[in-house]
């Protein structure tokens, strides 16, 4: 039996059937289920339980909260009994913010984002982020883990760059990842899953490349191969 990669499927779907179904097709491959706003706001906590299964994958949950400390503190405990491996929160919300979520979840990595990887460097600009993105992350980067966050998720093109900022402690976590030749979709700062490894980051997020694919066990199967024969950077 082989190591799960370290990739965390986005269970991105229409409902728990199909979420469920996806979890069980790529549970052996992977270490790690996403569950995101789609499926916690239509489904609520129990939805944790129902993809964790028996597999006892990792879940990460992704609901990127985003608001003043005392809010985001009081929804980090509401969600602390569901013991969800990661939760995100926005870096962008300040160092008091992902303070607070640190404090309230003890058992859970608070992973904070940086910027997200649906921006282009116009549309950063255009939200006020000057300067190129990989100066605001590594800013983001260093904000958050300041203020305890245990991991960070960042674009696989600036995760070398975070890895500088931040040490090898802080878990990375890239999205925005895409096999050679697959559509970006609405992924603006994209990479492959080798690079992504190659450049440092410790899990990478990919949702459709698998979840979209005729067989997404296969799909998950053929990049954790991948992945097992790339060096990441400084591996001798
Ligand atoms: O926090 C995340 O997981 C996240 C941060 C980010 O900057 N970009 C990003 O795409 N994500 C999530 O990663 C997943 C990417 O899905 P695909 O584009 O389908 O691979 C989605 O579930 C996003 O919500």
């Amino acid at each position: 039996m082989t190591t799960p990669a370290p990739i965390a499927v986005a269970l991105d779907a229409p409902d728990l059937e199909t979420a469920a179904r996806w979890a069980g097709l790529v549970t052996p491959h992977v270490s790690t289920v996403k569950v995101g706003l789609e499926l916690y706001l239509r489904y609520g906590p129990d939805v944790i339980a129902s993809v964790r299964g028996a597999s006892g994958v990792q879940v990460f949950l992704d609901l990127k909260l985003h608001d003043i400390p005392n809010t985001v503190g009081a929804a980090a405990r509401a969600v602390a009994r569901l013991k969800p491996t990661y939760l995100t929160v926005h870096a962008a919300g300040g160092p008091a913010m992902v303070r607070a979520a640190v404090e309230a979840s003890p058992g859970t990595r608070i992973a904070a984002v940086t910027l997200l990887t649906s921006l282009s460097e116009a549309d950063l600009r255009e939200v006020g982020i000057q300067g190129p993105p990989v100066d605001a992350a590594r800013r983001m980067a260093a904000v958050a883990v300041g203020a305890g966050a245990q991991a960070l998720v960042c674009s696989p093109r600036e995760v070398a760059a975070v890895r500088a900022e931040v040490g090898p402690e802080i878990t990375l976590i890239t999205p925005g990842v895409r096999p050679a030749g697959a559509e970006t979709q609405d992924q603006a700062r994209v990479a492959t899953p080798e690079h992504a490894v190659a450049q440092g980051a410790d899990l990478l997020v990919i949702g459709r490349p698998i979840t979209g694919a005729p067989d997404p066990g296969a799909a998950a199967a053929a990049i954790a191969a991948a992945l097992r024969r790339v060096r990441p950077v400084g591996t001798p």
